[in-house]
C-alpha cells in the first residue's frame, strides 16, 4: 500500500512536473512571441517615424525648390517686365517725377505706353504699371475727381513729353472747373471747351476723323498730330445725339489718332477702350493693382508747357544728317541732273538742290566759320546716299589748310572709302599745281566726252546716255573749297585755271560736269567777277550768314539770316528767288563713318580707291622704279633714251616725272639749290630708276662730306658702281653710263668736267651732277662768261627763280618761289615752262 502510494505520488509528482515543465515551455514560448512582438511593435514605431522624419525632409526640400524657383522664376519675370517696361516707355514716358524730362523720340518709332505707378508685384523693387493711350486705347477712368484729375494730368504730361512739340494736340471739356482743372496746361494752348460746347465739340472731333481717314486712303499715312480728347464729367446725362458721336468717336477713334480719356462718362464696350478704377493712391485694372505716382507737381506741368510752347514758336528743330538719307540707297538716276537735300526749311520739309543743265554750277560764300564746310558735307550725304557710282563720281580739293576730305578715302584706321569719291585733295593750300591738275583731268574727261556725244549727235549728257546706254557716263561734280587760293597771284597757274575753269563752267553744263566753289574770301569772288562769262554759268548760288557778293547786290538775305542757315538761290542770286535753309550739323566723323562703311559695302565689283593727294605727305621711289632681281649683263639691250625719274609729277596719276637721256649733247641734269637731303634724295632716284632699266654703269664722285652717307648708300644699292674723288679719272666704258657727281662746285678740275658734260651724252656717259647754286655751276663751267648748253636739264630746289634766268629761255628766270620738297624741273628739250615736282623719299625704306 505504501508502495502503491508512493508510486502513485510518484506519477502524479511525475505528472505535475511534466505538467509543469510544459506550461513552462508554453510560458517561455509566449514569453518569446511577446518580445518578437514587441521588438516588431518598436521597429514598425521606428520605421514609422524615420518615414515621418524623411517625408518631412522631403517636403521641406520641395518646399524649399518650390520657394527657389519661385523667386527665381519671379526675378527673372519681373527682370523681363522690367526691361520691357523700359522698352515700352521709355525717356518721358516712364521716368519717375523726380527725374523726369522731355525726351525726344527716335524717328519712326511708334509711341509707347505710359506709366501711372507701379505694380504691387514685387515689394523691393516694383515694376512699371504702364498704360496704352497714342495709337493704341482710351481711357476711362472711374473714381474720385481729385484722384482720376491727377492721373490725367500725369498722363497727358507723359504724352506729350515723350512726343515732339506739337505732335499732339489737347481738347478739354470740363464743364464744372471751366478749364482750372488742366489748367497748367494752359500755356500749350489748348482748346478748353465749355459747358455748352460739347455738341459741336463732338462733331468736330467727328469731322476730324473723317477727314483723317480720307487722307490716310489716299497717300496710307496719317500726319496729322494726335488729338487727345479730355472729358471731365461728373455725371453721365449725355443726349441720345451726344451718346451716339461719342460711341463713334470711341469706335473709329484710335485708327485715326484720337484718343479719348474720361472720367465721369461711360465709353461704349470696345476693344480699346482701357478702364480704370481708381481709389485713393490705388487703382485696379482688370485683375492688376496698381499703387499710383504722386500726380506731377504743378510747377514742374507749367515749366514743361512753357519751354514747349516756346519751341513750337521756334519752328521744329533742324534737320539731322541722317534725315538727309532717302528711304532707299542709291535708287536715283541722274540722267537729268543731281538733286538732294541739304537742309530743312523752317517749317521741317526737306531743301531739295538742284544741279544739272540748269542750275549747271553752284558758288557758296560765307565768312570763315560760317559752316561752308558743314555745307558740302551735308550736301555730299544728299548726293552719296542717292547716286551710285555709275551715276555720280566726285573730286573734292580742299585749299584750307585742313583735312576735310581725308575722311572720305582710305586711312589708316579705316580702310572705308566713299564709292563716288574718284580723287579727293587734301593739304594742297601750297600746292595749286594739282588743283591745276584736277582741271586738266577734267578738260580731258569734257573732250572725251564731247567726241561721244559728237560721233551720236547729242548735244547734252541726257541725249548722250540714251543713245549709248552701255557707255559710262556719271555725272563729275567737282568741289573746290577756298577755291580762290587756285586763282590767286598773277602766274601761269592762275592764269591756266582761269582758263580752263571758264571752259568747263562753260561747257560742262551739257556733259554732266559740274562746279561747286566754295570761298570765304571776297577777293576769290572778285577774280570772277571780272569774268562775266564765267560767273554767269554759275547760277546755283548758296549764301551762308554774313556772306557778301554771292548774292545780287539788292538781295540782302545773307545778312539776316541765323547761324547755321543758308539762302539757296537758283537765279543767280536774284532777290525773290530765295529759299532759307536750317543746315544740319554733318561734320560728325562718327556718324559719317557709319554711313560711309554702309555705303563702302554696297560698292560695285571694280570699284577703285580713290587717289588722294595730300600736300603734307612725301612720296616714296616706287619700287619699280628700282633694281630688282639679276644684274643685267651687257649684252641687255637698252633702250635709245632711258629715262631718269626725278620726283612725283603733281598730277591726277602721281606719274614720276623722268629726264629723257638720249645720245645727244646736253643730256645732262643739274640739281641745283643748298637743300642736301632733297639733292641726294633726286640724284639717288635717277641713279635706281636707270639701273632698272638695264645694263648701266654709275660713277659716283661725292665732294661734300654732309653727302657722304647717302652717296655711299646708292653706291651700296647699284648693281654697278665705283667710287671716284673726281671726275678727271672716269673710265670709257661700252655700256650707258653715268655720273653721279655730289657737290661737283667743290671739285679741282673744271676743264675734265666740262669735257665731260660736253662730250659725253654722245658717248653715252651722262652727268647728274648736284651743284649748290647757279653761281657756282657757272664758276665751274669756267667762270661768268661760261656758257650752260652742257646742262640740258636741271631741278631747281631753294633757288630763287630770278637766280635760274641764265639756265632759263625767257628772260627774267621763271616765276618760282622755293618750298620745302617740291622742286621746279626743267628740260630744256620737252619743256616750255617748267613744272613742279615732288623729290621722291629714296632712303628710308631700305636702309
Ligand atoms: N549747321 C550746323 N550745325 C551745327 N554746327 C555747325 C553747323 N555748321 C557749322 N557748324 C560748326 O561750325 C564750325 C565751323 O564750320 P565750318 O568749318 O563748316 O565753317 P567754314 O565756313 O568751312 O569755316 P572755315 O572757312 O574757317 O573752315 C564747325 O565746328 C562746325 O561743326
Amino acid at each position: 500500500m505504501g508502495s502503491y502510494r508512493n508510486a502513485l505520488v510518484a506519477a502524479v509528482r511525475q505528472e505535475l512536473a511534466e505538467a509543469r515543465g510544459a506550461a513552462r515551455a508554453v510560458l517561455a514560448a509566449a514569453e518569446s512571441a511577446r518580445g518578437e512582438a514587441e521588438a516588431r511593435r518598436r521597429m514598425v514605431r521606428e520605421a514609422y517615424t524615420t518615414c515621418l522624419n524623411q517625408l518631412a525632409q522631403a517636403r521641406d526640400s520641395s518646399r524649399r525648390d518650390i520657394q527657389r524657383r519661385y523667386q527665381y522664376e519671379t526675378t527673372k519675370l519681373s527682370g523681363t517686365v522690367r526691361r520691357l517696361a523700359a522698352l515700352s516707355a521709355t525717356g518721358a514716358a516712364g521716368a519717375p517725377w523726380r527725374l523726369w524730362a522731355p525726351s525726344e523720340p527716335e524717328r519712326g518709332n511708334p509711341p509707347g505706353l505710359l506709366r501711372i505707378g507701379t505694380l504691387g508685384l514685387d515689394e523691393r523693387t516694383p515694376l512699371p504699371a504702364l498704360v496704352p493711350l497714342l495709337d493704341a486705347a482710351h481711357l476711362d477712368l472711374r473714381g474720385p475727381a481729385e484722384i482720376v484729375d491727377g492721373v490725367i494730368t500725369g498722363v497727358l504730361l507723359r504724352a506729350l513729353g515723350s512726343t515732339r512739340p506739337g505732335d499732339v494736340q489737347l481738347t478739354v471739356y470740363d464743364p464744372e472747373a471751366l478749364g482750372g482743372t488742366l489748367a497748367s496746361f494752359a500755356p500749350l494752348g489748348l482748346s478748353f471747351v465749355g459747358p455748352g460746347g460739347l455738341n459741336a465739340m463732338l462733331d468736330e472731333v467727328v469731322e476730324h476723323i473723317c477727314r483723317v481717314n480720307e487722307t490716310v486712303l489716299s497717300d496710307l499715312t496719317r500726319t496729322d498730330p494726335w488729338r487727345v480728347v479730355v472729358l471731365l464729367a461728373d455725371t453721365d446725362e449725355l443726349s441720345p445725339a451726344q451718346r451716339a458721336q461719342l460711341d463713334r468717336i470711341t469706335r473709329t477713334g484710335v485708327a485715326c489718332g484720337v484718343h479719348l480719356v474720361v472720367r465721369g462718362l461711360r465709353l461704349t464696350e470696345h476693344h480699346s477702350v482701357v478702364r480704370l478704377d481708381l481709389t485713393s493712391g490705388r487703382a485696379v485694372w482688370g485683375d492688376l493693382e496698381i499703387r499710383l505716382d504722386e500726380p506731377p507737381p504743378t510747377e514742374q506741368v507749367v515749366a514743361f508747357c512753357k519751354a514747349t510752347a516756346e519751341r513750337m514758336r521756334a519752328g521744329p528743330p533742324p534737320a539731322q544728317l541722317a534725315d538727309l538719307e532717302p528711304k532707299t540707297l542709291w535708287a536715283e538716276t541722274s540722267t537729268h541732273g543731281l538733286v538732294a537735300p541739304i537742309g530743312d526749311s523752317t517749317d521741317g520739309s526737306l531743301v531739295d538742290v538742284p544741279l544739272g543743265d540748269d542750275p549747271p554750277h553752284a558758288l557758296i560764300g560765307g565768312p570763315s566759320g560760317s559752316g561752308k564746310t558743314n555745307l558740302i558735307y551735308a550736301w555730299l550725304a544728299g548726293l552719296a546716299t542717292r547716286y551710285d557710282p555709275a551715276e555720280l563720281a566726285l573730286y573734292l580739293l580742299d585749299f584750307k589748310e585742313g583735312v576735310s576730305f581725308a575722311r572720305y578715302v582710305p586711312g589708316p584706321r579705316d580702310p572705308s572709302w566713299l564709292p563716288q569719291v574718284r580723287l579727293a585733295g587734301i593739304n594742297v593750300n601750297g600746292d595749286r599745281e594739282f588743283g591745276l591738275a584736277m582741271l586738266r583731268h577734267l578738260s580731258e574727261e569734257l573732250r572725251t566726252r564731247a567726241q561721244a556725244a559728237k560721233r551720236v549727235d547729242a548735244t547734252k549728257l541726257a541725249e548722250l546716255r540714251a543713245e549709248d546706254p552701255t557707255g559710262r557716263w556719271p555725272r563729275l561734280v567737282a568741289v573746290i573749297d577756298e577755291f580762290q587760293v587756285l586763282l590767286g597771284g598773277r602766274d601761269a597757274v592762275a592764269d591756266e585755271a582761269v582758263t580752263l575753269l571758264e571752259d568747263l563752267a562753260r561747257r560742262g553744263r551739257s556733259q554732266g560736269i559740274h562746279l561747286i566753289l566754295a570761298s570765304q574770301d571776297v577777293s576769290g569772288i572778285e577774280a570772277l567777277w571780272g569774268r562775266s562769262g564765267l560767273i554767269g554759268q554759275f547760277t546755283l548760288r548758296v549764301a551762308l550768314p554774313k556772306a557778301r557778293r554771292i548774292l545780287a547786290d539788292n538781295n540782302l538775305a545773307a545778312a539776316v539770316i541765323p547761324r547755321h542757315h543758308a539762302v539757296v538761290n537758283t537765279e543767280s542770286g536774284t532777290a525773290g528767288a530765295n529759299q532759307i535753309v536750317r543746315l544740319p550739323d554733318a561734320g560728325d566723323r562718327h556718324v559719317w563713318r557709319t554711313l560711309q562703311r554702309r555705303l563702302w559695302r554696297m560698292r560695285p565689283d571694280g570699284c577703285a580707291e580713290p587717289r588722294l593727294f595730300d600736300g603734307d605727305a612725301v612720296p616714296r621711289l616706287p619700287s619699280s622704279c628700282r633694281p630688282a632681281g639679276p644684274v643685267p649683263d651687257a649684252g641687255t639691250p637698252v633702250g635709245s633714251s632711258p629715262g631718269a625719274v626725278l620726283g612725283e609729277r603733281i598730277d591726277v596719276a602721281a606719274r614720276p616725272a623722268r629726264l629723257r637721256l638720249g645720245r645727244m649733247p646736253g643730256r645732262n641734269l643739274a640739281v641745283l639749290g643748298t637743300r642736301t637731303d632733297e639733292a641726294c634724295d633726286v640724284l639717288a632716284a635717277a641713279a635706281l630708276s636707270l639701273a632698272a632699266q638695264g645694263p648701266a654703269h654709275f660713277s659716283v664722285v661725292c665732294l661734300d662730306p654732309d653727302a657722304g652717307r647717302a652717296a655711299a648708300r646708292l653706291v651700296a644699292e647699284l648693281p654697278s658702281a665705283d667710287w671716284y674723288d673726281d671726275v678727271t679719272d672716269l673710265p670709257r666704258l661700252d655700256v650707258p653710263h653715268y655720273v653721279l657727281g655730289y657737290a661737283l662746285d667743290a671739285g679741282n678740275d673744271p676743264v675734265a668736267l666740262r669735257r665731260l658734260l660736253t662730250d659725253g651724252p654722245e658717248q653715252r656717259t651722262h652727268v647728274l651732277g648736284w651743284w649748290r647754286s647757279v653761281a657756282r655751276l657757272r664758276d665751274s663751267l669756267g667762270g661768268p662768261t661760261a656758257r650752260l648748253d652742257p646742262i640740258g636739264a636741271w631741278v631747281a630746289l631753294d633757288v630763287q627763280g630770278a637766280d635760274l634766268s641764265p639756265l632759263y629761255p625767257q628772260p627774267g628766270g621763271p616765276a618760282w618761289y622755293p618750298r620745302t620738297r617740291r622742286a621746279l624741273f626743267f628740260d630744256r628739250s620737252v619743256h616750255r615752262t617748267p613744272e613742279v615736282i615732288i623729290p621722291y623719299e629714296v632712303n628710308s625704306d631700305h636702309t
